[in-house]
This record gives C-alpha cells, sequence and structure tokens, in this order.
C-alpha cells in the first residue's frame, strides 16, 4: 500500500491585484508521506501560507491551477460539498494566530464540539461531550470539564493553542497541516506544542505540513524540508541534507542567519522577498539578490534538479555560488 498521503503537481495560486493576476505560489509540486512531517520554511511573502491554505481549499478568491491529490483524489478540483466533507475531517489545519482561531463568544467545549457535529453527527449528545473531555485531556490541558465551559479569553496563550490543536485532531486527521503554530508562544510552551504535535503524529500515522519561518523548529521536528522563496520551492532534501549540505545560495543564506556554535562570521544576504507584482517571472528570482553571480549562472528557466537521490534543488547558480565576503576560489575548491 502507498505511504503518500499528499501529491501536489504544478500548483500554481494567484491572485488578483487591480485587473491582473500575480502567481504567490508558482509551480509548487511536493509529496508529504504517512507519518512523515515536512517542514516548509522562507521569510515572510514567499508564499508559505498561500500554499497553505491552497491546499484547505481556502483561497476562495485566488485562481488555483495545477494538482493536490490526497489519496488519489485530486482535491483542487473536486466539489466543494466534498471538499468540505474531506476538510476538518482528514485534513486538518492548525492555525497561526489562536484567537482569530477561535469564537470568543462560544464557550470552549461547544466550539471542539462543533466539528464533531459537522464530521460525526451519529454521535449522541452524551458521546460527544466526553470526546471533547477527552481532547481536552488529550492536549494535557488540566480540569477538561472546566475549561469545558470557559471563554478563550479566560485561557493563557499557549492553552488557547492547544485548544485550536484539539479542534484539528477532533476526528483523527491524517493529514495536519501547522501553519506557524508556535509563533505567538513563549519557548517552553512553543517546546511543549510542538512535543504535542509529534506525539499526535505518531498516535495517529498522519502526515504533517509544518510551515514555519524557524529553522532551529525544523531542525528539531521535519523529516524533509523545502525551501520557498518568492513562491517556488527553490530547495528540498531530508533534514539532515539540507543542514548538512544546502546548496542553493537562498537555503545557505538562510542557515548562515542562524548563529552557531564556533563560527564567527554571518554571511547574511541583505533585502526582502519582492512584493508580487515587483517579482521577477523568468529567470532566477533569487538573482536580484545575488548580483555578484554572473547572469550566465542563472538558468532561463530555472527548474528543480535533482542533484542527489531526494535533493533537489532550483537554478543551477548554486554551482557558482559564494558569499561576497568569501574568496571566490574558496568556494571553487568547496571549502566555503
Ligand atoms: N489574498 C491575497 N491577495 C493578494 N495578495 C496576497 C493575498 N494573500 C497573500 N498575498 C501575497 O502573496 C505573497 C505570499 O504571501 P504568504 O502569506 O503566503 O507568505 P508567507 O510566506 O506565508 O508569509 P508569512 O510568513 O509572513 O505568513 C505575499 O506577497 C502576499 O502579500
Amino acid at each position: 500500500m502507498s505511504n503518500k498521503l499528499l501529491e501536489i503537481n504544478n500548483l500554481r495560486t494567484s491572485f488578483r491585484i487591480g485587473d491582473k493576476y500575480y502567481a504567490a505560489v508558482d509551480d509548487v509540486s511536493l509529496t508529504v508521506n504517512k507519518n512523515e512531517v515536512l517542514g516548509i520554511v522562507g521569510e515572510s511573502g514567499s508564499g508559505k501560507s498561500a500554499l497553505a491554505f491552497s491546499i484547505m481549499g481556502l483561497h476562495t478568491k485566488a485562481r488555483v491551477e495545477g494538482n493536490i491529490f490526497y489519496k488519489d483524489q485530486d482535491i483542487a478540483n473536486i466539489a466543494p460539498a466534498k471538499l468540505n466533507k474531506l476538510r476538518g475531517d482528514d485534513i486538518a489545519m492548525i492555525f497561526q494566530d489562536p484567537l482569530t482561531a477561535l469564537n470568543p463568544l462560544m464557550k470552549i467545549g461547544d466550539q471542539i464540539a462543533e466539528t464533531l457535529i459537522l464530521h460525526k453527527p451519529e454521535m449522541s449528545q452524551k458521546q460527544r461531550k466526553d470526546r471533547v473531555i477527552e481532547l481536552i485531556n488529550l492536549v494535557r490541558i488540566p480540569r477538561a470539564e472546566y475549561v469545558y465551559e470557559q471563554f478563550p479569553h479566560e485561557l493563557s496563550g499557549g492553552m488557547r493553542q492547544r485548544i485550536v490543536i484539539a479542534i484539528a485532531i477532533a476526528n483523527q486527521p491524517d493529514l495536519l497541516i501547522a501553519d506557524e503554530p508556535t509563533t505567538a508562544l513563549d519557548v517552553t510552551i512553543q517546546a511543549q506544542v510542538l512535543d504535542l504535535i509529534r506525539e499526535l503524529k505518531d498516535d495517529l500515522n498522519s502526515g504533517v505540513i509544518l510551515i514555519t519561518h524557524d529553522l532551529g523548529v525544523v531542525a528539531e521536528m521535519a523529516d524533509r524540508v523545502a525551501v520557498m522563496y518568492a513562491g517556488q520551492i527553490v530547495e528540498i532534501a531530508d533534514v539532515h541534507t539540507l543542514f548538512e549540505n544546502p546548496l542553493h545560495p537562498y537555503t545557505r543564506s538562510l542557515l548562515n542567519s542562524v548563529p552557531a556554535e564556533g563560527q564567527d562570521k554571518l554571511h547574511v544576504i541583505q533585502g526582502v522577498v519582492p512584493s508580487l507584482q515587483k517579482l521577477p517571472r523568468n529567470g532566477c528570482r533569487f538573482a536580484a539578490r545575488i548580483p555578484w553571480v554572473d547572469e550566465s549562472a542563472h538558468e532561463e528557466n530555472p527548474e528543480l534538479h535533482e542533484v542527489e537521490p531526494g535533493h533537489f534543488v532550483r537554478c543551477t547558480c548554486y554551482s557558482h555560488f559564494y558569499f561576497p565576503d568569501e574568496s571566490k576560489e574558496a568556494q571553487v575548491h568547496g571549502n566555503s
């Protein structure tokens, strides 16, 4: 039996700005397997959330092209009613900000019960309440009966995020998409929430897409990592390879922006991801941020190349890349 849960082929998600459509996700292809965490990293504006929302079918006004196969069913192109059934049942999402994900006027217990009413209408009221209590316990919030009756503002940020997780896992989804699930939390609570996601993945044998800009979180949690820049995946590899042998200039820059033990110098590439309207649509999208790399090093229509099994890099410029304050000679001889 196939281990593959999700297969995305050539996904393009475009937003209408003025009278034109601009792609925020462009030519993205990836897979997620059972019991696997795929980390997606990239700086703000690189298209991570647009990708997650496209998988969930939540971009009602965007133009979504390409295929998103969930267990052989193309969910990018199915009837909204069918997608509604899958969403929250088979595929669930943990949103970045629990305050906006939760209804401030609704009791915690009722909010968790809502997803059960929608997806498990056969449950009796008693069964539903028992399951909600079980879920609150599962996300390790003490005094579940009491919390059932509380409102979101009465809980701490960490507890609210656990409630969001309880809602996401209520129907034991096969695929969990977590969009910056710990950004709003302090470090200790962050570690607890990540532990919880990992345990749930193991218990349910689910696949997880973990979106983050925090490389520490990726190193800790992910089995494989996709690096996004300006709407495209520029590098994808298993986590060990990505950290040990990063190739794309953008990946190298991201990794170099995190201070490591014994490293005396950070090589950080200046600049930001361009806005959708200003994005170059032909050629290597990162070229403008590495002007010292010769133009001829870039491909006209850069594609992902498999440089070793399972390790893909976009644009051949990686083989000519060096940090401006490193000697070009050192890079050429592989001593960077
Ligand atoms: N609904 C929308 N309409 C128009 N442009 C949008 C819309 N949603 C996102 N964008 C644009 O698409 C690009 C990608 O945005 P996205 O939110 O996916 O980035 P991100 O990598 O998730 O960033 P962050 O880490 O800040 O959440 C950005 O340029 C953003 O301004």
